[in-house]
């Protein structure tokens, strides 16, 4: 029986292990489990200044990170940290509002003991959007100025034997901020700090989210919708508080972040002193494949092997990792919505938290964002993953220049991730049927039926497949999920569509039957494998815009509620909690802006 689909692990470093059981309560003993990898092995902007106040936007031509010291917000006022992550960090949750904890994190590196160090880094990055490179982005129409506007990572740290990076989102301006103001705004961090929990606790690897911090006086003006407003676009401009919430991560480096530097090392080179550029672009691209390999990959890929071999490693684990990330996404019923190279994490998590959304009604071409298009909604991200694949292998190419077999061997890699994702795909679909497999042709036959009855019905996506996970006897249960109930569709239509219904789940339970048969398991086993694959809870839009217009309010209880339904999705909870957050979207929500649909997200 196939069950729920492994991710991969956060790769670990080998480092002193914190042996004590005790919990790290204080700033200062965080502090001892610093440890500055990026900023100590990778190269420095030589033109950066070296207080780190560098605000302006600019081109940055050459080096890995700019040094920036973040901009802390005004006021602070503790909103949230995650009980979970802390206790897996073997952090005291009495931090989160401990003085000390709450300066750093709230962006003033001012007084931080050492060894953690004052300044911290911003990075530079490239786009493409769907395969397609873009420079014009940049305000210098270069890609040189790309890059981390308003994210500062201000500590590296090995905490039991995993390094963990923490960056501040909404830590003020760098260089790379194109003239914006470097702020993020509490409903999109709050958006972002419960989506990554929230997604954690759904085994789809991810950024995680550590504290959550809101500033009682300092504002910025943000395009939202009005209450209620139907318009695509936002409607309005509103002062909202501004926000900062760490996320970490064993490293923030994107696809983006590996073409950047291979674009430069793919310039021509027909002067002298472009060769020299190209040849020292060359080893900035190198040592950021190492380092990321390092960072992301270092239980994988030996340290012994060559460069061109450790490569082409890297590309097939990260085509496994970014192939099941992918499946997990679609099991979930999750759309990144903007699925650039710049928001794909090289180390095959979830990254970038903007316009993301949970699909209600099961809709393949589901997209919160409008401006994401088809391209980046719900079905369609093993395409989008694909061009950023490709991506990722083009930018490795100059690696391999000289090594005939390694970059046949990457073509290769490149040429099957279509037949790789597919198969991850499939294994995901038998997964939420509890099939052990979709391949015979008669289980592809009930698949493609229950997606064309999924979109016709339409369903909830999220309580049709956790109804079917119980195994009913019939198909009343799986009702609950139907959009136009029968009392709203004409008779004969509910007639005709109960038929399809009654048929196609005639079919699976017999298909399910001789399955749990050949397998020498039994129906009870296997509702239970499928309640460990189709989640009960999902942090549905609609739930989390009261919890960020409470806290406007100051009022954080909602978003305490959120944290502890979602974090256990698979559990089934109390009935109050089902009565509350397993319901299907309300009708009165459907078409609205801010809920249904987002046209900005920061
Ligand atoms: N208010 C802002 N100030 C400065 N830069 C910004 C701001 N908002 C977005 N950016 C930058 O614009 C780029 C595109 O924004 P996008 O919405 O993808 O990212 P984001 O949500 O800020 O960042 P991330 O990808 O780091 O989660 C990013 O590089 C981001 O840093
Ligand atoms: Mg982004």
């Amino acid at each position: 029986m196939t069950n729920r689909l492994p991710q991969k692990k956060n790769s670990t470093v080998s480092a002193i292990p914190t042996t004590s059981t005790s919990k790290v309560a204080t700033l200062g003993e965080l502090a001892k489990l610093a440890n500055y990898s990026l900023m100590d092995t990778l190269n420095c902007d030589p033109d950066a200044t070296e207080n780190g106040v560098d605000y302006a936007p600019r081109q940055v031509f050459s080096g890995h990170y700019v040094p920036i010291t973040p901009t802390p917000i005004k006021d602070p006022e503790y909103v949230a940290h995650s009980n979970a992550f802390f206790a897996e960090l073997g952090l005291a949750d009495s931090m989160a509002e401990s003085a000390h904890f709450m300066r750093m994190f709230t962006g003033d590196t001012s007084q931080v003991p050492a060894p953690m160090r004052k300044i911290g880094w911003a990075t530079g990055y490239a786009l493409s959007i769907y395969g397609t490179e873009f420079t014009h982005q940049c305000p210098f129409q270069t890609g040189n100025g790309y890059g981390d506007g308003r994210a500062i990572s201000v500590l590296e740290a090995v905490i039991n034997g995993q390094r963990w990076e923490m960056q501040l989102k909404g830590g003020g301006r760098t260089p790379y901020c194109r003239g914006a103001d470097g702020r993020a705004v509490l409903r999109s961090s709050i958006r972002e700090f419960l989506a990554q929990e929230h997604m954690h606790a759904l085994d789809v690897s991810t950024s995680r989210s550590l504290s959550l911090y809101v500033s009682k006086t300092e504002t910025v003006k943000r395009y939202w919708y009005t209450e209620g407003s139907r318009s695509e676009n936002p409607d309005m401009m509103s002062a909202e508080a501004v926000a900062i919430s760490t996320r970490v991560a064993p490293s923030f480096i994107r696809v983006g972040q590996i073409e950047l530097f291979a674009r430069r090392a793919r310039e021509d080179g027909q002067f002298e002193d472009q060769l020299d550029e190209q040849v020292h672009a060359m080893q900035e691209l190198e040592k950021i494949v190492l380092h990321l390999i390092d960072r992301e990959y270092a239980d994988v890929i030996d340290s012994q092997l060559s460069t061109p071999e450790k490569v082409v490693i890297l590309a097939r684990e990260f085509r496994g990792r970014l192939t099941s990330l992918i499946a997990n996404w679609i099991r979930v019923g999750f759309c990144q919505g903007n699925f650039n190279s710049d928001n794909c994490a090289a180390g095959g998590f979830t990254l970038d938290y903007g316009p993301f959304g949970f699909c209600d009604v099961f809709n393949p071409y589901y997209q919160p964002w409008t401006g994401g298009g088809n391209h980046y909604s719900f079905l369609n991200q093993p395409k989008a993953a694909q061009s950023n694949f490709e991506s990722f292998c083009s930018a490795l190419r100059p690696l391999l220049a000289d090594h005939k077999d390694h970059l046949l061997a990457l073509d290769e890699i490149q040429r099957e991730f279509s037949t790789v994702m597919d198969s991850e795909m499939q294994s995901m679909w038998a997964a939420k049927l509890g099939l052990s497999t979709l391949n015979p042709t008669a289980h592809k036959v009930l698949f493609n039926e229950l997606l064309t009855l999924m979109m016709q019905t339409p369903v909830d996506y999220t309580i049709f497949f956790r109804e079917l996970s119980s195994i009913p006897d019939d198909i009343r249960p799986l009702k609950k999920s139907f959009y136009n109930s029968s009392s709203q569709a004409n008779e004969s239509d509910s007639h005709q569509r109960d038929t399809r219904w009654i048929e196609w789940f005639a079919t699976w339970k017999a298909l399910l039957n001789s399955d749990c048969e050949e397998n020498g398991s039994n129906l009870e086993e296997a509702a239970k494998q499928m309640k460990l694959v189709n989640p009960k809870y999902i942090l549905r839009e609609w739930f989390v815009k009261p919890a960020y217009q409470q806290a406007t309010e100051g009022n954080y209880a909602l978003i305490r509620e959120l944290q502890d339904v979602m974090n256990q999705p698979y559990a089934e909870q109390s009935q109050e909690v089902e009565d509350k957050y397993y319901r299907l979207k309300p009708l009165e929500f459907f078409k609205v802006g801010g809920v249904s649909h987002l046209s900005c997200s920061s």
